[in-house]
């Protein structure tokens, strides 16, 4: 399928989720992330949900890397192509933007060649481990500035379509999709 119709199926059967399922799909996620060969590492990347857009709650997510005392980034829109990122700590003050995410006021700016894992939202994704976003290509600016072996995770509410046939050669791929029910493994090594 194409990137525009996945959109528009996806963002269709996000909203249909209730509230209580979003918060069991949320927790059965943060649940599987436990799972993942990702905890030797030191600096972990995380969104904030678009609750209006019926985004999943990384809360779950953020409180264990919490609890592990990991280093949790947060991206910042900073203008129409790119990203900022801060650190998470006891006194971050949160905002929402004009698209509805809570952001970072202000606080510690990471360089994104720090991060060593970064969990990334989407709409959709195939079984070759490519996603697609809300289409604003920020994730893929971003990601193009992390180091090459950044593990990149998504997180779905869905199971993987078959092909996203208009994939671009800037679309990076995904090593890891954790849905409500499976972890998805795309990575070679
Ligand atoms: N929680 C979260 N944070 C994120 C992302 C995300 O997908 N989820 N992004 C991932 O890249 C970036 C933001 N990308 C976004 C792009 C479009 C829209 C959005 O609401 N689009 C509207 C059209 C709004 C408009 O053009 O004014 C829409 O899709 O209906 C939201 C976030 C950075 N932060
Ligand atoms: N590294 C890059 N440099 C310049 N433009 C880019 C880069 N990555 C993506 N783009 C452009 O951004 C636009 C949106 O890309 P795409 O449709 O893949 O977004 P998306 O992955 O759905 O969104 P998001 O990354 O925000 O979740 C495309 O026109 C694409 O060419």
């Amino acid at each position: 399928m194409l990137k525009k119709d996945l959109r528009s199926k996806y963002s269709k059967l996000r909203s249909s989720l209730t509230p209580d399922l979003l918060t069991r799909h949320s927790i059965a996620i943060a649940n599987s992330v436990l799972q993942l060969p990702i905890w030797s590492y030191h600096y972990f990347h995380i969104f904030l949900p678009i609750e209006k857009k019926t985004e999943i709650d990384t809360e779950g997510i953020i409180s264990i890397l919490l609890g592990l005392d990991k280093n949790v980034v947060v991206p910042k829109i900073i203008s129409p192509t790119e990203l900022e990122h801060f650190l998470l700590t006891d006194n971050t003050k949160f905002t929402k933007n004009a698209l509805n995410i809570p952001e970072p006021v202000d606080g510690i700016s990471i360089d994104p060649i720090k991060l060593d894992v970064v969990f990334i939202p989407l709409l959709a994704f195939d079984e070759l481990g490519n996603r697609t976003g809300y289409g604003k290509g920020y994730y893929d600016r971003f990601l193009n500035k992390c180091k090459d072996d950044v593990i990149k995770i998504g997180l779905s509410f869905f199971e993987a379509e078959s092909t996203i046939d208009d994939i671009e050669v800037t679309d990076i791929p995904l090593d890891y999709c954790v849905t409500p029910s499976k972890i998805y493994s795309f990575t070679t090594s």
